[in-house]
């Protein structure tokens, strides 16, 4: 009897997560400029476009250049477009102050609170330089893109006030060595997040990209969760309002193709380090690493191989809007 109720459970979580995908996805073409323009002057939205970038100087330039031209002088979409110098070591800040955006570099915002180094550091010091009450992330390194990736991000959270969290969802471009694309990019989605998820929040499997670097979030919400430093930051944030606002709080849009610059297999072992322990400390807090956790890989050396140890980056800074005596910027906007 308890074996059919389980399965009887699990059905219904199944259901759930593909009513889900079809209620709760849309296209950017449903999101025209001009209707999401009515909304924000209607709804006073201040929104602010945000992008993490560590040593992006290939393609930071193209990137801020075209959302500004498309979401801020052809169209007042945009209040702010800030880029986060995620403590770069080439013209990843030049190129994007050339370009017209605000550019702050991480460690210098908020020296008092520490410096770690990652993704998800670059947003949540994102929160104390910017005002906009919608945030749009953008990743830094993206080859394939258009102005709609925003326009789409924002169309869910513009129009439903329930909606809180927008997740791009793509068609993931991989390109080879040899410069052939096929529509099957997205390693660590494939190999890691979507099995984690299935495993361990089904509810959230129609999520079509978990990992997605593109997305949309009320300043409110990001501002009350713990976000990881590292790559973990798309999975905290994914879960986490999962578990606090529930399923219907998420919404995501469907932007056509994107293609980005691939990180090698042994770069993205370590982000799936990172990702495994974010979903552990999810499930199992007491079980999960904190401080110093290590990855040991094996690199090629002659005719057999050298142990090589990287450190995982397993800190999360705590809830922006519970720092004391450093006000998140949207505080400071009637200042
Ligand atoms: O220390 C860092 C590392 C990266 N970035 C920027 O973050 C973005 C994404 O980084 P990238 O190395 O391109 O990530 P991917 O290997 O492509 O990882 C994918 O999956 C990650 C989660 O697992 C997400 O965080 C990424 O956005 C998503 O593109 C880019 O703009 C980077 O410049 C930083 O700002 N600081
Ligand atoms: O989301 C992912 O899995 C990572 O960004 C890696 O993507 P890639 O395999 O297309 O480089």
């Amino acid at each position: 009897m308890a074996m059919s109720l389980d399965n009887c459970e699990d059905r219904q979580v199944h259901d759930r997560a593909l009513n889900w995908f079809h209620s709760r996805s849309s296209s950017w073409q449903d999101w025209p400029l001009p209707r999401l323009l009515e909304y924000k002057i209607r709804q006073d939205s201040r929104i602010s476009l945000v992008i993490p970038a560590r040593d992006e100087a290939a393609t930071i330039f193209d990137i801020v250049a075209g959302l500004r031209a498309a979401l801020m002088k052809d169209a007042p979409l945009l209040d702010e477009l800030v880029v986060i110098d995620s403590n770069s070591s080439d013209a990843t800040a030049t190129h994007a102050e050339r370009a017209g955006a605000t550019v702050y570099r991480a460690s210098e915002i908020l020296p008092e609170q520490g410096d770690y180094h990652g993704k998800g550091e670059a947003l949540w010091k994102s929160l104390f330089v910017t005002s906009g009450d919608l945030l749009v992330f953008v990743d830094a390194d993206l080859t394939e893109w258009g102005p709609h990736f925003v326009t789409g991000l924002l169309g869910p959270l513009l129009t439903s006030p329930a909606t809180m969290l927008v997740r791009a969802a793509y068609t993931r471009i991989r390109t080879g060595s040899d410069g052939s694309t096929s529509p099957d990019g997205g390693r660590v989605t494939e190999l890691l997040a979507r099995p984690l998820l299935s495993l361990h929040w089904p509810e959230l499997t129609g999520v079509v990209q978990p990992l997605a670097g593109e997305w949309a979030v009320r300043r409110g919400l990001m501002e009350s969760l713990s976000i990881p430093v590292g790559y973990g930051v798309e999975l905290s944030t994914l879960v986490d309002t999962h578990c606090l606002h529930g399923l219907d709080s998420i919404a995501q849009v469907h932007l056509g193709a994107r293609a980005h610059r691939h990180r090698s297999d042994r770069d993205l072992a370590l982000t799936a380090a990172e990702l495994l322990n974010v979903a552990q400390s999810r499930r199992t807090p007491s079980d999960a690493a904190s401080g110093v956790a290590e990855l040991r890989q094996f690199l090629p050396d002659g005719d057999w191989v050298r142990p090589h140890t990287r450190p995982v980056p397993t800190y999360e800074r705590p809830p922006a809007a519970g720092i004391s005596g450093a006000a998140p910027a949207s505080d400071r906007r009637s200042e």
